[in-house]
């Protein structure tokens, strides 16, 4: 008999996602599932998974009987803005004026008038916002996340945000990974000066790569922002000084931000809502992953989203994330972005399953350690409060998340609830 620190018994539906790859197109809907399910975790990694038939092979210090519940890898959010400075609720009734996202960046407000809030905010208060925010998303179920700078536009802020995000990599229980966003907007000293400016954040990189501050450069190619021979040139020198790419690509306006991230072997191409059919094409012969984010294109009141469906049926690796920020997409909640999915996108359950985990996992390097369920893995997995995993995306707007485990440590529990799951030490 095997003594272990943790056993998960009495699993409704055990989703391992196993795979040795993120999952593109038509395989999206494979969903390696294990019906009566248990997992033994100790030291903090997955010691075993199988079926309820090995219950007597172990014993364990915590027993938690999972009621027949859902049990998944913990989710993955691949885009948010999560280090900033203030917020951003009076544009509220800019927008319902009718006011464009643009046009209020444009007279200096929207991402600038955070840029103003997070330049003035001390390191110490802007680590205790972020950890606030992330503290939110643990409960909900997320255990890794990335994390964009792109709210200073100045060497020193921008060198602020990623150290935040670092030191929250390593005092937080969610796994943090860094995205140098200096190119998110032009900054008011450079109004008339991009390119100017993008020189400015490309001689920070080489202080960022030597501090190991961010392992991706990304750029926000978009109308009265940068063109896409800015970005071009911005991210080729990016990536010969060793750095992963994305873009913020087709978000508002179709530029070709989408052919751009194919041509430049990016990572990820995230927003993709006006993406052309030749850069769908192009995503499904590069293998550059869509990050899709559906909560933005909800919270800006737009009625045309990313085209998902052609995306899939058309062989496209896709992934889901939040895009968390204080102004396109203020919430940290991932399984909203879930429901979002299915009603706007029209992903099925599996699909989406596999686009918040093994996909999104691979969206930010991290295909190896996060999003799926394997004997020798960090032990990340969350106890749904939900009978299958069709259900949660359906039952929207609420938190489903019961039990959060990171690295063999239960990090987030649902107490004092007549379903609160029963953990019994032995
Ligand atoms: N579009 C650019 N950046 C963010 C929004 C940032 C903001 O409005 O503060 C996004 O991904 O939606
Ligand atoms: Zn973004």
């Amino acid at each position: 008999m095997q003594h272990v620190d943790i056993l998960l018994i009495n699993i409704g539906q055990l989703l391992t996602m196993e795979s040795l790859g993120p999952r593109a197109g038509k395989e999206m809907q494979k969903l390696p599932m294990i019906e009566d399910g248990l997992v033994a975790i100790s030291k903090g990694k997955i010691a075993y998974i199988g079926t309820s038939d090995s219950r007597n092979d172990f014993k364990a210090d915590i027993i938690i009987d999972c009621e027949g519940k859902l049990v998944t890898p913990g989710l993955v959010d691949p885009h948010t803005h999560v280090v900033f400075g203030g917020s951003r609720e009076h544009e509220m009734t800019l927008k319902q004026q009718g006011i464009p996202y643009l046009d209020i960046l444009k007279q200096g407000g929207g991402i600038l008038s955070t840029v103003t809030k997070t330049r003035d905010v001390s390191k110490e208060d802007l680590y205790k916002k972020a950890r606030f925010h992330l503290d939110r998303m643990l409960s909900h179920g997320v255990t890794t996340i990335e994390a964009k700078s792109g709210y200073g536009l100045d060497r020193q802020t921008e060198l602020k945000q990623l150290k935040v995000a670092k030191q929250l990599n390593e005092t937080h229980s969610i796994d943090l990974v860094s995205t140098f966003l200096g190119a998110h907007a032009i900054p008011k000293e450079y109004k008339e000066e991009p390119e100017a400016f993008l020189q400015e954040m490309l001689a920070i990189l080489g202080q960022i790569k030597t501090e190991e501050l961010a392992e991706f450069v990304d750029i926000f190619t978009e109308t009265g922002v940068f063109t896409v021979e800015q970005s071009r040139k911005y991210l080729a020198e990016a990536k010969a000084l060793g750095f992963d790419l994305k873009i913020h690509a087709d978000e508002i306006d179709p530029l070709g931000g989408t052919e751009l991230a194919c041509e430049l072997c990016a990572v990820t191409a995230d927003h993709l809502v006006g993406a052309s059919d030749e850069g769908i094409k192009r995503l499904a012969e590069s293998g550059t992953i869509a990050v899709l984010l559906p909560g933005t294109t909800f919270y800006l009141g737009k009625d045309t989203f990313a085209r998902a469906r052609k995306m899939i049926d058309e062989g496209v690796i896709v992934a889901l994330a939040t895009d968390f920020n204080p102004g396109s997409c203020p919430t940290e909640n991932l399984q909203l972005i879930m429901s979002f999915a299915a009603l706007k996108l029209k992903m099925t359950p599996e699909e989406i399953w596999n686009a918040v985990t093994i996909n999104a996992a691979h969206a930010i390097n991290r295909g190896d350690v996060a999003g799926q369920l394997v004997i020798g893995r960090q032990a990340d997995l969350v106890i749904w409060d939900v009978p299958n995993y069709q259900y949660l995306p359906y039952h929207y707007g609420v938190n489903h998340a019961n039990t959060v485990i990171k690295r063999g440590e239960i990090v987030s529990k649902r107490s004092n609830h007549p379903d609160s799951i029963v953990v019994s030490k032995k």
